[in-house]
């Protein structure tokens, strides 16, 4: 089946209709996405944000396979995706995920560049053929990193620097969509910065689309296109990343801001004012 197109260009991950209902044990059922559609588009960032328990996260684990949903499809490239063991290589490999807390989503036992060559080992068809000393240098070079931290285990990197560690295992397998849910959530503002800035640039340089999670709308400002605002389960609205700030529609939406005003101060104050222009992709 070709990939649909969405407007002009051709979508990337197509959802539509996905319904999530959890049950847990002799508790009531929470419904933890109702219904929801969105489309990101080749070569762009869609953040998806929303208060805690919104229902981000959800839609994130459907998308890789670590969720089944009650209702909905989700397309990737014009497949049609099932739970992750039933998805083709080729699908597996090119959607990847970042998550908050590389600590824990990277094995303390191996080295960093075990994990890049356990990525290798998983999907053969794209492991490099020749030189893979010289391959695993260069994935580590493309987020940043010196050759050297190879031999290291995540333990002895900076909370950033694992980030990147992450981020090179995705790039290793040659994605075309990434899904990053709340990857800068858990580092300080200036590395927050640092990995929001190496991902705008492999978005360009690696042509990704990119899907990102955040409860934190002023990093919605550095690294998003368009917007998606989920609340309870439901998506409120969508809209382009610079209309968040300036023509918010949904009272929502207008609620989300006036929090994060409320919350970063001056410093969301600034992202507000500037119009410098200075552009992020
Ligand atoms: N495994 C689960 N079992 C039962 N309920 C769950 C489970 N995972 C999430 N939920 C519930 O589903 C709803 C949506 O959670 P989800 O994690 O998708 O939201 P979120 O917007 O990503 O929030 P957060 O940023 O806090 O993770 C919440 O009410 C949450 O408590």
């Amino acid at each position: 089946m070709p990939p649909r197109r969405g407007g002009d260009a051709v979508t990337v991950l197509e959802i539509r209709d996905l319904r999530v209902t959890y049950t847990g044990r002799g508790r009531r059922s929470v419904r933890a996405v109702d219904d929801v559609s969105l489309d990101v588009l080749p070569g762009e960032t869609l953040a998806l944000v929303g208060e805690s328990g919104s229902g981000k996260s959800t839609i994130a684990r459907c998308v890789m396979g670590l969720v089944r949903p009650q209702a909905g499809t989700i397309t990737f490239e014009g497949q049609p995706l099932g739970p992750v063991d039933r998805r083709p290589a080729s699908a597996q490999r090119g959607l990847q995920m970042v998550f908050q807390d590389p600590g824990s989503s990277l094995n303390p036992r191996m080295t960093v560049g075990a994990i890049i060559r356990e990525a290798w080992r998983t999907h053969p068809a794209v492991a490099p053929a020749g030189d893979r000393a010289e391959a695993l240098a260069a994935v580590l070079a493309d987020v940043g990193l010196d050759a050297g931290v190879a031999t290291r285990r995540p333990s002895a990197l900076s909370g950033g620097q694992q980030q990147r560690v992450s981020i090179a295992r995705a790039l290793a397998l040659a994605p075309r969509l990434l899904v990053c849910d709340e990857a800068v959530s858990a580092l300080d503002v200036s590395v927050q910065s640092q990995i929001l800035r190496l991902l705008v640039d492999l978005r360009r340089e690696h042509e990704l689309s990119v899907l990102f999670i955040t409860h934190d709308l002023a990093v919605v400002r550095q690294i998003a296109d368009r917007v998606a605002v989920m609340r309870s389960g439901e998506l409120v609205e969508q809209l382009p990343a610079d209309q968040l700030f300036t023509e918010p529609a949904h009272p929502y939406t207008r609620d989300l801001l006036r929090a994060a005003h409320q919350l970063e101060g001056a410093a969301f104050d600034s992202f507000d004012t500037d119009t410098s222009g200075e552009q992020v992709s």
